[in-house]
């Protein structure tokens, strides 16, 4: 039976965990964002900031060489990690234990990302978030659908979702159809858009915040980021996704009397994220 749950401040509340006085780096969570390729360095910027932003304690990017130092400069607080090749990624590779991944901002889908990801997807064991083009990848080839480590979160935008359940001709049918992928594989849907929707099974969960402002290129790398941050601070997946939209819509609901609908970019929502934490007390 489908169940729908509004997200709002009071579901938040059920979730939310202000941060322990005594907590340190150390213990609030080390996010991996594996991402980027030539000209789309930006979107790991973006996912890698929002990240530490979200307040984990530690995040690393792993970015092909190209991206070194563009991460380094936008953003000296994250780490770097390189792979073997210049402009895309080939051979995802690093010898730390992270608490959550976050793949596929500006990732591309060069033949060589594909097999990297493919042999990341067999062995990983970490929880996950796969974005962008690691949807597009796996939409290719759907057969990896079955690699999914159970309760992975994936973050498609309407055209990314339709790649990976086929065509719809309704919203009924588009719900039907996701609900059924999320059963199937035992996955985390944030069905991306206006409104935001997060699928859990035959639950769907509709997000109360957010606006046209948001309709902005790196908008859905930042949510990624945000989420993964979540989800390496040790929430449960469904509420780093349920949490994660919120927050990331709130960012615009706040920001809109100073920037409006139309000046207002993905980097204003990792700087209003400050704001919209204290605003749940
Ligand atoms: N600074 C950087 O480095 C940035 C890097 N980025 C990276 O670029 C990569 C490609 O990502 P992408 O989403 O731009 O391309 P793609 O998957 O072809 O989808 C585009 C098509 O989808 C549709 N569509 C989208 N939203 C929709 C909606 N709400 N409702 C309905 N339709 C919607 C729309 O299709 P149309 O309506 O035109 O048919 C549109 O043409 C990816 O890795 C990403 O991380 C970007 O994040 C930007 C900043
Ligand atoms: N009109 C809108 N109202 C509310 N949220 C929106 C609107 N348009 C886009 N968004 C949000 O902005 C984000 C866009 O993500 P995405 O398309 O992946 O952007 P990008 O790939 O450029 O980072 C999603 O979270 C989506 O829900
Ligand atoms: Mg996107």
């Amino acid at each position: 039976m489908i169940t729908s749950i509004s997200i709002d401040k009071n579901e938040i509340l059920k979730y939310y965990k202000p941060m322990a006085v005594d907590t340190h780096k150390g213990i609030q969570g080390h996010a991996l964002i594996i991402g980027g390729s030539y000209g789309k360095i930006g979107a790991v910027c973006l996912s890698s900031k929002a990240a530490l932003k979200t307040g984990c304690g530690l995040v690393t990017a792993f970015v092909p060489k190209c991206g070194y130092e563009i991460v380094q400069t936008f953003i000296p607080e994250v780490m770097v990690l390189t792979d073997v090749k210049k402009k895309y990624i080939s051979n995802i590779s690093f010898e730390f234990q992270p608490n959550a991944i976050g793949i596929g901002p500006g990732i591309g889908q060069h033949e060589a990302t594909q097999k990297t990801f493919l042999k990341f997807l067999k062995t990983n064991t970490i929880p996950l978030v796969i974005d962008a083009d690691g949807l597009n990848i796996l939409s290719q080839n759907k057969s990896w659908f079955l690699l999914f480590p159970s309760r992975t979160i994936l973050t498609p935008h309407p055209k990314e979702l339709e790649r990976l359940i086929g065509e719809w001709t309704s919203e009924e049918e588009k719900f039907e159809k996701t609900i059924s992928f999320s059963l199937q594989y035992n996955v985390i849907i944030v069905m991306k858009g206006a409104p935001t929707h997060v699928i859990d099974g035959e639950t769907i969960y509709k997000n109360r915040t957010g606006n046209p402002a948001l309709a902005t290129a790196g908008s859905g790398d930042v949510l990624k980021g945000i989420i993964t941050s979540l989800l390496a601070q040790g929430y449960e997946p469904l509420q780093a996704a349920i949490l994660g939209v919120y927050l990331h819509g709130l960012t615009a609901d706040i920001a809109l009397p100073k920037t409006g609908f139309q000046s207002f970019i993905a980097s204003d929502v990792i700087d209003n994220l400050g704001a919209a934490f204290l605003s749940l007390g």
